[in-house]
């Protein structure tokens, strides 16, 4: 089991990365108050791995209650969350119960944001079951719902006590899911890690066949730059924006498709590949340097074009963004690989034409 930490004073936590860890009731026992939990999860997760969690938790005289939720992105909003609460409190459970997030990012995001508003905030535990939830969502405290007009529009920042990575589940993982959580980890790549970059192009196919080892260390070392992020900017006044590259542009996709239509993570890909030809539009990041970018996020089985919903609709969607500051759109743009910065007063023309310059009719 690797161990790595998110340092936030009295608030930091582990992050587990492991074969197995679903089974160490331990892990979890080790930072609850009481010996009542909450799972959150949905009906795809459930039948693969609530009881194993269930029987590992009364191991340690866990006392826990699930609440299965649907499954989809589309379902990642209020209407979710009220269940939730309901199951919460038909559970009878206080301030003392701690929520399980057991799933991907959309479970994480919503038991997380339950967590943190349930009566005025309880504890939670990560256990990520996709590789995006493994190398991102799982950690930094990002929990929130979307809007039918933006993406996590309504959420707090609330940390986990701990995020429990059981790689063996990826096991189960579709292959569409395991590229989309691919995107997530060039990202890293792209904004500070050139190193990394360079192992990804060197290990793309391996990571594509699932290689254990391979797989193992891409989580970690993704956790590594965001735990490092987090940790620097914990409620992104700076430099955790830049965790946003590709997501002003993809967050337009998921809006504008209607969420679950495209997945998150090809989303911030083709996003990304927006971001790099816009970076290399405006003269900051090199013809080559962009073209490496985009052959990564194709390897990765990624699309590379966005869906023609028109630049209007695009821009209209990205004036939603959280990164927005008194209504200037400000955008996590290349200067090479592994060096991204935060741009404001990019002109809406040169926007545009990357937009129409990544979309197909
Ligand atoms: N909070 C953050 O920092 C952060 C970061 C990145 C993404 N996100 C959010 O995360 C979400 C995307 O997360 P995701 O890609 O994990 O999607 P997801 O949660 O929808 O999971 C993808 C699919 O895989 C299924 N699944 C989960 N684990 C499985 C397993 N082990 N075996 C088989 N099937 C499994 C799920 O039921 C779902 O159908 C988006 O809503 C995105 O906005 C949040
Ligand atoms: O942790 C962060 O910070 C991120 O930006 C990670 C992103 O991958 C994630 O999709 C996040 O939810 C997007 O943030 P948002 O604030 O634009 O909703
Ligand atoms: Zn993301």
């Amino acid at each position: 089991m690797r161990k790595l930490t998110v340092s936030l004073g009295e608030r930091s936590y582990a992050i587990l990365i492991g074969r197995g860890l679903l089974d160490q009731g331990a892990l979890i026992a080790e930072v609850v108050r009481a010996p009542r939990v909450a799972i959150v999860t949905n009906e795809t997760v459930a039948p693969l791995y609530l009881s194993r969690l269930e029987g590992a938790l009364s191991a340690q005289g866990i006392e826990s209650r699930a609440i299965v939720l649907p499954d989809g992105e589309a379902f990642k909003n209020l209407d979710t969350l009220n269940t939730i609460f309901d199951g919460l409190l038909r559970g009878l459970c206080d301030r003392s119960t701690t929520v399980i997030a057991l799933g991907g990012g959309v479970i994480g995001d919503m038991a997380g944001f339950a967590a943190a508003t349930y009566q005025r905030g309880v504890d939670f535990v990560q256990i990520p079951t996709t590789l995006l939830a493994q190398v991102d969502s799982s950690v930094g405290g990002k929990t929130a719902v979307n809007h039918p007009l933006g993406k996590n529009m309504i959420g707090a920042f609330h940390q986990p006590r701990r995020v429990i990575a059981d790689t063996d589940t990826l096991s189960t993982l579709p292959d569409r899911e395991l590229r989309a959580g691919l995107a997530e980890v060039i990202k890293y790549g792209l904004i500070r890690d050139a190193d990394f970059f360079d192992w990804l192009e060197a290990h793309m196919d391996g990571l594509l066949g699932r290689d254990p080892t391979l797989l193992s260390e891409a989580i970690e070392r993704s956790c590594a730059n965001k735990a490092k992020i987090v940790a620097e900017d914990e409620t992104e006044r700076g430099v955790r924006a830049l965790l946003n590259l590709g997501h002003t542009f993809g967050h337009a996709i998921e809006a504008g498709l209607g969420y679950g239509e495209w997945l998150h993570g090809e989303a911030v890909g083709a996003g990304m590949v927006m971001a790099a030809r816009l970076s290399q539009g405006l003269g900051y990041l090199s013809s080559e340097q962009c073209e490496r970018a985009v052959a990564l996020i194709a390897d990765a089985g990624l699309p590379v074009t966005g869906p023609a919903l028109g630049a209007d609709r695009y821009l209209a969607l990205m004036a939603h963004d959280k990164k927005v500051e008194a209504g200037r759109l400000r955008l996590v743009l290349l200067r090479d690989i592994g060096d991204a910065e935060i741009f404001a007063d990019v002109p809406a023309d040169q926007i545009r034409a990357a937009i129409a310059q990544c979309c197909v009719a």
